[in-house]
């Protein structure tokens, strides 16, 4: 079961001493308002803050909203289904093409020594490399070059999704071909987990599991679509996640199939 964010309650709120990530979740109430007002009725609820779904629950109303959102709160994870329309998520792939012609994708071994399925590179001041010494930021890809720029759209939706002026120093980009994978881990590289990381799905459908804020428990699944976004602020920043697999070529986005995801990281 899901739970469906309606009117009234702020996911994205968690108490503390925290108040950037206070700041940005009202922010982003702010935002959602207006399109909320198009859920149906039956979770426009008065007095009702949430609603539990079933997965079947879920698709239904993601294929009613359409092209419009709807938010889910899975543990903590704020997912922004559809959030991006197919004229936005066409928009950055263009963007998203010189950056990848400037830093072609790699693929990282770990510090076990170990190929990871996904091939990655980075935009922004730094990007996210993991070799035989350990994860880390780098300020260059390991061609030797600088980084490129993050380009505007990604720093416009982040802006969105955040209501946050500080702008995120890494948007790494996965790339996941067919079979490709992403274990269970924390985002733990950063010097401030205060700070959200926004997640962008484009391309292939990937099953999405959400852990704990340490390891083992239950999990949960969840489909990502070209065009869902999500929010790991608060609790769910810490928590563990990975991506099982994807449906390679359920999507004509990217016309070599495939699924691209971009997260957004304040480094340091
Ligand atoms: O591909 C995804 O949806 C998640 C990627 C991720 O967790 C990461 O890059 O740290
Ligand atoms: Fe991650």
């Amino acid at each position: 079961m899901f739970k469906a964010i309606t009117r009234g309650q702020n996911p994205l709120w968690h108490p503390g001493p925290d108040d950037v990530a206070r700041r940005w979740s009202i922010a982003r109430l702010g935002v959602y308002r207006e399109r909320e007002k198009a859920l149906q009725p039956s979770l426009r609820g008065g007095f009702h803050e949430s609603v539990m779904v079933s997965s079947w629950g879920l698709r239904w109303l993601a294929q009613q909203e359409g092209a419009r959102m709807t938010r889910l709160m899975i543990r903590d994870f704020v997912v922004l289904k559809s959030h991006l329309d197919p004229a936005a998520q066409a928009g950055l792939i263009e963007a998203l093409r010189p950056v990848l012609k400037a830093a072609p994708p790699f693929s990282p071994q770990t510090p076990s020594g170990k190929k990871m399925s996904v091939r990655m590179t980075s935009a922004g001041a730094l990007g996210w490399i993991s070799d035989r010494t350990g994860y880390r930021y780098a300020p260059q890809h390991p061609g030797g070059q600088d980084w490129p720029a993050i380009p505007d759209p990604v720093l416009r939706l982040w802006a969105e999704v955040t209501g946050l002026e500080r702008r995120p120093d890494c948007c790494l980009i996965n790339y996941y071909g067919e079979g490709a994978r992403m274990g269970l881990h924390q985002d733990k590289d950063e010097a401030d987990f205060s700070w959200p990381v926004v997640s962008v799905s484009l391309g292939d459908d990937g099953l999405f599991r959400i852990g704990n804020p340490t390891r083992g428990g239950r999990t949960e699944s969840v489909w990502l679509s070209s065009g869902d976004v999500v929010v790991m602020g608060g609790p769910a920043r810490l928590s563990y996640h990975g991506v099982d697999r994807i449906r390679y070529k359920s999507s004509r986005l990217l016309p070599r199939g495939g699924r691209l995801n971009l997260t957004l990281r304040v480094v340091t």
